[in-house]
């Protein structure tokens, strides 16, 4: 079973080395809130059985796409073009430019261009996600400041590759947006091995693609197979890492495998990489007609959102539905400003300084099991130290240990009803426009359950401090563990401030 705009590709695919069991996966469209258009097993399919191989040379990447060698490496460089996506993203519009002379013209063809993300909403449609950390995340302004800095000067100094009558069409800022958005909802972030596309000869550090952008990331290696998996996840174009990291992954379009879907938990197949061609191979048995998953890392609906447009909608443990790895974020400032409103104190600012300076998180992650993060509290107990406290912490470069007293508790309650006042509706208001409104466009159903999801995160971690309040009478809790001040709590992370 297949699709028919699939058929050049999938000849194009074989014709050129890929090789795809065409007995066990087709393709099909699946319902919009089962991904589209997506990949189905034709039979019963065992554990471990490989659907499809790649070879390296038909990934899409600044390394096979022929532009950087003609551009000139050197001028590549000067450009910034092996900065983040820009690179990739001009090599993208160049072999589009280039119709049937590029080698991934078949490919190039499936790929959408419209996309359901936050970038292309309306200001009407963005106002859903007020209260969300989305907005401030799209890099919007990013993208254009790259685009006219780096990739359309590089475009003009060389119209012997980029014709000027050829700018309108493949090279406007729309056409950067389309492809920057392809690479973010289906690029993969694959480690060199051995010879293929390592110029450089460097090896591989596992632990570099963390911080690179790609839709698909690299995980650990797998003993079972024998090969190493890659899976979906990513970052913004501004957030890609520094050189040194780029140098071990290359962030590359996958022809077939970026036709999979994805859904929390429902991973059932992932790409593994070996020297000199990538395959997927399923991760459990998969009966007929089900769809074939692939992992975008089981993220929250905020990021879901942001990348692929679309979100997880579940039955959650309990009661009600959502996206079960859902998180909500709150920023450090709010916790200092909520502390200045109600003390004396003239050292904060200081002390936040301090804070920061010591590798301490400025924006604290809270997640389904309604925990409030220890780097939150530890901040908060900061903020209370004594003169002398605070001197001794100064001096052993240590913040207070993460124990949730009174005076923490009393301030984190205040933050959390502050954080839910940020959202112009109430968790209530937004049950009843679901109930009210069905068959709202998707935009807004889409947004109400992504903030649905960090509105219920909000309100169970406070009534969950009520009750650990109230339970100890303003006492002290004692929390089970108090982590090493070295970032490596989970349930935080560094965010741009
Ligand atoms: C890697 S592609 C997967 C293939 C894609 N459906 C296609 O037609 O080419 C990622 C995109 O698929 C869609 N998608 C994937 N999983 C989804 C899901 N669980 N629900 C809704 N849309 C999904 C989103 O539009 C996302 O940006």
């Amino acid at each position: 079973m297949s699709l028919p705009e699939l058929e050049e590709f999938l000849s194009w695919f074989q014709s050129n080395g890929g090789k795809i069991d065409l007995d066990a996966i087709g393709f099909k469209y699946f319902a919009p809130t089962e991904g589209g258009r997506g990949a189905v097993a034709l039979k019963n399919i065992e554990k471990d059985h490989t659907l499809f191989t790649i070879p390296r040379p038909l990934t899409l990447s600044t390394k096979t796409s022929l532009l950087p060698e003609k551009f000139g490496p050197r001028a590549w460089k000067e450009h910034k073009l092996d900065k983040g996506w820009s690179g990739l993203i001009l090599c993208m519009m160049w072999e589009d430019g280039q119709a049937f002379d590029s080698k991934w013209r078949c490919y190039l063809a499936t790929l959408p261009t419209a996309f359901d993300t936050p970038m292309f909403w309306s200001e009407k449609d963005l106002k859903e996600l007020e209260g969300t950390s989305v907005v401030e995340k799209l890099g919007k302004e990013d993208a254009e400041r790259d685009y006219h800095d780096k990739v359309f000067r590089a475009i003009q100094s060389r119209p012997d590759l980029f014709p000027p009558e050829s700018l309108s069409n493949h090279y406007s800022f729309d056409r950067y947006h389309v492809m920057g958005s392809r690479i973010l909802s289906r690029s993969f972030g694959v480690e060199r091995v051995g010879i293929d596309g390592d110029d450089d000869g460097e090896e591989m550090n596992p632990e570099a693609d963390k911080s690179i952008g790609s839709a698909m990331d690299v995980d650990e290696h797998d003993e079972t197979t024998g090969v190493e998996d890659t899976s979906i996840q990513d970052d913004s174009p501004s957030e890609v890492g520094d050189e040194g990291e780029e140098d071990a992954i290359d962030i590359s379009m996958v022809p077939i495998a970026d036709l999979l879907n994805a859904r929390f938990g429902s991973e059932n197949a992932k790409l593994f990489y070996e020297e000199k061609e990538l395959k997927m191979v399923t991760t459990k048995r998969i009966l007929a007609g089900e769809q074939i998953w692939n992992t975008y890392d089981d993220l929250p609906n905020s990021e879901l959102l942001r990348r692929y447009g679309h979100v997880d909608i579940l039955p959650l443990p309990g009661s009600g539905k959502g996206n079960p790895a859902d998180v909500v974020e709150i920023r450090a400032d709010l916790v200092l400003a909520t502390f200045s409103q109600q003390s004396e104190s003239t050292s904060s600012t200081e002390r936040i300084d301090w804070w920061l300076e010591e590798g301490g998180d400025d924006t604290f992650v809270l997640g389904t099991d309604y925990e409030v993060p220890e780097a939150m509290v530890s901040l908060t107990r900061l903020l209370y130290l004594s003169s002398d406290e605070w001197e001794k912490a100064q001096e052993k470069s240590k913040p207070p240990k993460p124990k949730l007293d009174s005076q923490a508790l009393n301030l984190i309650l205040v933050v959390l009803q502050k954080r839910i006042a940020q959202y112009p509706s109430t968790m209530k208001d937004d049950e009843e426009i679901l109930k009210q409104e069905p068959g709202m466009p998707l935009n807004k159903y889409q947004a109400i359950f992504m903030r649905l999801g960090e509105k219920r995160i909000l309100e169970n971690t406070l009534q969950r401090l009520v009750t650990a309040g109230k339970a100890r009478g303003g006492g002290t809790h004692k929390r089970k563990s108090a982590p090493a001040f070295d970032g490596s709590n989970q349930s935080t992370k560094k965010a741009k401030r």
